[in-house]
């Protein structure tokens, strides 16, 4: 049985008082640990204060992206090292944003999805068809090529232990979610690669999440699909109520 995870990315919004105001608002309304992950993805700038705030509290802190290597002269970035010194125990690898400004490939999200279980971070990998991709009926195709990159010399142990997020490039942020339907599908398919590469119990145990436009009030829709293990939220996860909310749905 897989523990659902629900994940809030607040890509580039909010202050730290902000993001402080946001966990006192949370504080002692979070389901407990046993029954939901329940995962704030916060700016770098804020994972300190964040990780300080959420101790003892059934909430973990995720980074939105970080670089492969432990130190070095590469200005402006962050390495798993620091990150996980902070108490930082996840981070999102590959999002589509970072795939589409940034140039990540999928041999990047790889070295650093190794470098992430090195430091033992969870990996949140996104993968995920636009929707040039999409109307060209190429979807599975992309997801399996953007799967099979990212996971590329991972052990059992490591890819059991990732976490996958199904994000479609065409509904992040427009308000256009996938049906639960397509959603499960795909996530079934990313479920059966898996099954390929490793086998049947790394299938069965790696969890899957769908994001895109997931909102309190889809979000028991997506739930409901036995391969579907959780969401990565956007937009909605950035209100406390709306968060509460996106929790009190995950089953
Ligand atoms: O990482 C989250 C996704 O990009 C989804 O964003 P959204 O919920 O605002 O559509």
């Amino acid at each position: 049985m897989r523990k659902p995870i629900i994940a809030g990315n607040w890509k580039m919004h909010m202050t730290v008082d902000e993001a402080k105001a946001f966990v006192q608002e949370v504080d002692g309304l979070v389901p407990s640990a046993d029954q939901v992950d329940t995962v704030i993805c916060a700016p770098f700038t804020h994972l300190s204060t964040l990780t300080e705030l959420v101790q003892e509290r059934p909430i973990a802190i995720g980074a939105q992206n970080m670089y492969f290597e432990e130190q070095g002269a590469f200005t402006g970035e962050i390495s798993p090292v620091m990150l996980s010194s902070l108490g930082v125990t996840y981070v999102i690898l590959g999002h589509s944003e970072r795939r589409q400004y940034f140039n990540e490939t999928d041999e990047l999200v790889n070295a650093k999805a190794k470098a992430a279980h090195q430091h033992k971070l969870i990996p949140i990998i996104c993968v995920g068809e636009n929707l040039e991709e999409r109307e060209k009926d190429e979807t599975k195709e992309v997801v399996q090529k953007q799967l099979i990159g990212a996971l590329q010399g991972l052990s059992s142990a490591e890819a059991s232990a990732s976490v996958i997020a199904y994000e479609p490039v065409w509904a992040i942020g427009t308000g256009k979610s996938s049906t639960a339907e397509d959603a499960g599908d795909v996530i079934s398919f990313i479920r059966s690669i898996v099954e390929d590469q490793y086998d049947q119990q790394v299938a069965s145990a790696v969890r899957i999440q769908y994001g895109g436009s997931v909102k309190p009030e889809n979000i028991a829709e997506y739930m409901a699909h036995p391969d579907i293990d959780g969401a990565l939220v956007g937009g909605a996860s950035l209100k406390p109520t709306s968060f509460l909310q996106l929790l009190e749905g995950r089953s």
